[in-house]
């Protein structure tokens, strides 16, 4: 177990030749946002940017689309088909009959189906991050539904069949990939609740990186939050090899691990515990990624400076008053700050 060291973190800053153009330095599809959660899809983009990508690509619904372009004009948007969703409605009808009345409304949830339009960005892209805030609703495998009770059970399934859908065809895909918040709840249900897939055949794509919260580790591993806290070490560690991925521990002294290794983190306070800050995590990391770092050398270099960039803003604006967003300002400031710093040969 070692502690991130800053003259070890300046060391893993990519180069930034000047013959370069915006495809040296990557580009991220980042298939994040939904309904509710259209901030995690503008945090996730725009920090992947700041972290010095040359591209970025939002894939989501068209709602979290029109929102995110309204909000900043840096991010390229690939809006996918959603799924109308066809509901039934009890009506009593007269005394003695029941009429079932037909409705469409649209939730905002993608079509399985548009995994196929994902094709060429998942081709071209350098790194794909998948989750801040697409909502997974919950399985159809949890329903045991009669035909009128299938409005609840149509609204409940979110992003349950995209997730599926797009798990199967990110498997052999050599890119780096990077797993945060409901994609991760997604693949802790198909581990232990669903009928779907046998839980031993799941194996994440060979370049993963996952960024859980204590909580979603949790999940994953199907074990107490509490029990995860007493050891963080251990049970990132745990996990990194049981899903072969580097794993990101997140809370105070995030923990990163490939398995064999474990580093913690020194920078970051409790400014950062707002929410949103986990979506710019995401982003920074996919940035990075983009920039052809390794899985392992991203996570290490995109959690010290999320940290640092949270240390920045709270002494510029208090701990109490950092927004997830201010955070897109100081990673700024954080990259600065490191650059300045004689790297270790
Ligand atoms: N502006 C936005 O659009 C935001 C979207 N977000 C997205 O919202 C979705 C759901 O996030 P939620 O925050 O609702 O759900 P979470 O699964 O993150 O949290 C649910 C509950 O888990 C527990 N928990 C969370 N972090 C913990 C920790 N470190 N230790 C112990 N227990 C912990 C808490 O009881 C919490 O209420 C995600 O997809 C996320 O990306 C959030 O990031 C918040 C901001
Ligand atoms: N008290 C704290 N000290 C240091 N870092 C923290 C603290 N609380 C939260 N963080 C960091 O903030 C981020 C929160 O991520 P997450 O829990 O996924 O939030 P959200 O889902 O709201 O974006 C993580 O990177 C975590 O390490």
């Amino acid at each position: 177990m070692q502690t991130l060291a800053k003259e070890y973190i300046t060391s893993l800053l990519p180069e930034r030749p000047n013959n370069s153009h915006k495809a040296t330095f990557g580009h991220v599809l980042n298939i994040a946002g939904s309904m509710h959660y259209r901030g995690a899809a503008y945090l996730s983009s725009l920090s992947a940017l700041r972290a010095g990508a040359g591209y970025v690509t939002l894939a989501s619904s068209p709602g979290v689309c029109q929102s995110v372009s309204a909000l900043t004009p840096n991010i390229v948007m690939r809006p996918l088909p959603t799924r109308p969703v066809i509901y039934a409605e009890l009506s009593p009808q007269m005394t003695d009959s029941v009429s079932i009345e037909l409705q469409s409304i649209d939730t905002e949830s993608i079509d399985e189906k548009a995994v196929v339009q994902l094709h060429d960005l998942l081709e071209k892209a350098s790194v794909i991050t998948v989750g801040s805030g697409l909502s997974i609703g919950q399985s159809k495998d949890e329903f045991n539904a009669s035909t009128a009770q299938l409005s609840a059970m149509a609204i409940a399934e979110g992003n349950h069949g995209f997730f599926f859908a797009l798990l199967s065809e990110l498997q052999n895909r050599p890119q780096s990939m990077v797993f945060d918040a409901d994609a991760l709840n997604f693949i802790s249900h198909l581990l232990h609740h669903s009928q779907r897939k046998p839980q031993t055949s799941f194996r994440l794509p060979k370049n993963s990186i996952i960024t859980p919260h204590p909580k979603e580790l949790a999940r994953l591993l199907n074990i107490d939050v509490e029990v995860i806290q007493a050891d963080r070490t251990h049970y990132a560690t745990l996990a990194a090899k049981q899903l072969h991925a580097i794993v990101v521990l997140k809370g105070h002294n995030s923990v990163i691990s490939d398995g064999e290794y474990a580093f913690i983190n020194p920078t970051g306070n409790n400014a950062l515990a707002k929410a949103g800050s986990g979506d710019v995590l995401t982003g920074i990391i996919g940035g990075f990624c983009a920039q052809g770092l390794s899985p392992l050398n991203a996570a290490c270099l995109g959690v010290y400076l999320h940290g640092l960039s949270g240390d920045l803003a709270a002494q510029a604006l208090s701990e109490y008053s950092v927004l997830a967003s201010d955070l897109l300002e100081y990673i700024t400031q954080a990259i600065k700050q490191i650059e300045a710093i004689t790297p270790v040969n």
